[in-house]
Order: C-alpha cells, then sequence, then structure tokens
C-alpha cells in the first residue's frame, strides 16, 4: 500500500493537500484541472518535492525523508529526458547506474529491456536517430530496468499520435502486469485513464481526493472535473 498521509506539499504559493491510500499493484489515473496540482502530487511521491505536513509510505515504510534515488520510485516525464549525447543503450543503462560502465550482466539487463519495448538491435542509436515513438520506449525501458515498485508516469505519450499513444498505453500496462508495479499515471485524456487505469485520484480545489473506479469518475464527473473536460 502507498500511503499519503495528511499531507501538505508546498508548489510555489501553492498547497496541494493529500490523505490517500493506493492499493499495491493498482493501475491509478491521475486526472484534474490545469494546474491543479497532479505534477506536484508525483513530485512529492517522487521525492524531487519536500512534505510540509504528514508522510508518504510505501509497505508501512516512511520515506517522506528519503532522497529520490533511493525511493521506491521510477518516475517518467513528458519529454522523457533522454541525454542526446548518449545512445540509447547507454540512456538506458542510466537506469542501473548513473555513472561508470556496465557490466555484462548489466548490459545484458539493457538489451532484454530494449527488447521488451519493441527496440532490438537499436541500443546503439542516439535520441535523434529514432523516432518519437521510439525515444519514448527508450525512456520506458530506462523506467523498467530500475525495478522499482511504483511507476510514476506524467504526460509521458502527449507527444505521441493516438496510435502510437494506444500502444504505449498498453506495453505499459503489460509491463507494470508483469512486474507487479503500482502505476500512477498523468493524463488529460480521459481516454488514457480508461484505457488502463482500474482506477482514478481526482486533484482538484487543491486536494487529492482518495482513489474512485475510473468508468464511476468518468461517467458522473463532480463539476470541477464536468467544466475541464467540457
Ligand atoms: N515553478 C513554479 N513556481 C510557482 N508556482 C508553481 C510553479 N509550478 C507550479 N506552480 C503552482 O503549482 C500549481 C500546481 O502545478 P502542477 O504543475 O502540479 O499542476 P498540474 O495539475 O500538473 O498542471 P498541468 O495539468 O497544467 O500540467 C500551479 O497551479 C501553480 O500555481
Amino acid at each position: 500500500m502507498l500511503k499519503l498521509e495528511a499531507c501538505r506539499i508546498e508548489n510555489g504559493s501553492f498547497t496541494l493537500s493529500a490523505d490517500i491510500q493506493i492499493a499495491q499493484g493498482s493501475r491509478c489515473a491521475v486526472i484534474g484541472p490545469s494546474g491543479s496540482g497532479k505534477s506536484t502530487l508525483l513530485e512529492a511521491i517522487a521525492g524531487f518535492r519536500g512534505l510540509s505536513a504528514g508522510r508518504i509510505t510505501w509497505q508501512g515504510n516512511d520515506m517522506s525523508d528519503q532522497p529520490p534515488g533511493q525511493r521506491p520510485v521510477a518516475m517518467l516525464f513528458q519529454d522523457g529526458n533522454l541525454f542526446p549525447h548518449l545512445t540509447a543503450a547507454q540512456n538506458v543503462g542510466l537506469g542501473l547506474r548513473p555513472v561508470a560502465r556496465l557490466t555484462a550482466s548489466e548490459k545484458q539487463t539493457v538489451d532484454t529491456a530494449l527488447a521488451r519495448v519493441g527496440l532490438e538491435g537499436m541500443g546503439a542509436r542516439k535520441p535523434a536517430e529514432l523516432s518519437g515513438g521510439q525515444q519514448s520506449r527508450v525512456a520506458l525501458a530506462r523506467a523498467l530496468v530500475q525495478r522499482r515498485a511504483i511507476l510514476l508516469l506524467d504526460e509521458p505519450f502527449a507527444a505521441l499520435g493516438p496510435a502510437l499513444k494506444a500502444d504505449m498505453l498498453d506495453l505499459v500496462a503489460d509491463l507494470v502486469n508483469e512486474t507487479g508495479a503500482t502505476l500512477l499515471m498523468v493524463s488529460h485524456d480521459p481516454d488514457d485513464a480508461l484505457r488502463i487505469c482500474g482506477h482514478a485520484i481526482l486533484v482538484a480545489g487543491a486536494c487529492a481526493a482518495p482513489p474512485v473506479e475510473t468508468k464511476a469518475l468518468l461517467s458522473n464527473p463532480p463539476p470541477e472535473l464536468r467544466d475541464y473536460l467540457g
């Protein structure tokens, strides 16, 4: 269980409250109006943003004071954050170790991850030699090799066309099923949430609400979500 207990998360003059529990292995969409605090929520779980009150626990262990690298969390951002001067394999390898050369078995892990996201044999290419969809796959492979229990996706596939995005979402769903990871995914598209996330957290009015069934939330949205969805 991932628990945010009476948390207050500051972002400039904005404060988000969260008092929620997310079951291990669940796939949760994070939805809400622009500027409502969806990224702020993910950043706090990842450890990029501190708490001014409350605590965050995973399986009962308080991780509130742990630096990002020590948390059981991998995060994937919208632009993928690939290093342009490194090859796909080297970018994925950064998920295993921030510097230094990889061992033979780590190289094997990288190759396996690249194959799993459909990029077998493309490890030597640099990001500029890959399409947008392929770059997203490299970023996903990098998150994959970290083998963390919690995967956070912040609008990772927003730049992709609808067919590619659907492919990537299905791949994410397959991967988290295989690894048993707990997924939180920010998306502006309700169809993304419906496609792979059984539950959804509504972030609105400076508060992150406990997860509810995605279908139920979207079929009968509260006013702040209805306005945003149009
Ligand atoms: N760099 C910043 N400095 C000050 N305040 C910020 C900064 N970034 C965000 N905020 C504040 O935090 C609030 C929440 O921002 P956040 O990025 O978490 O929202 P979001 O729901 O992810 O938005 P979007 O859907 O547009 O990406 C914003 O409304 C803004 O007031």
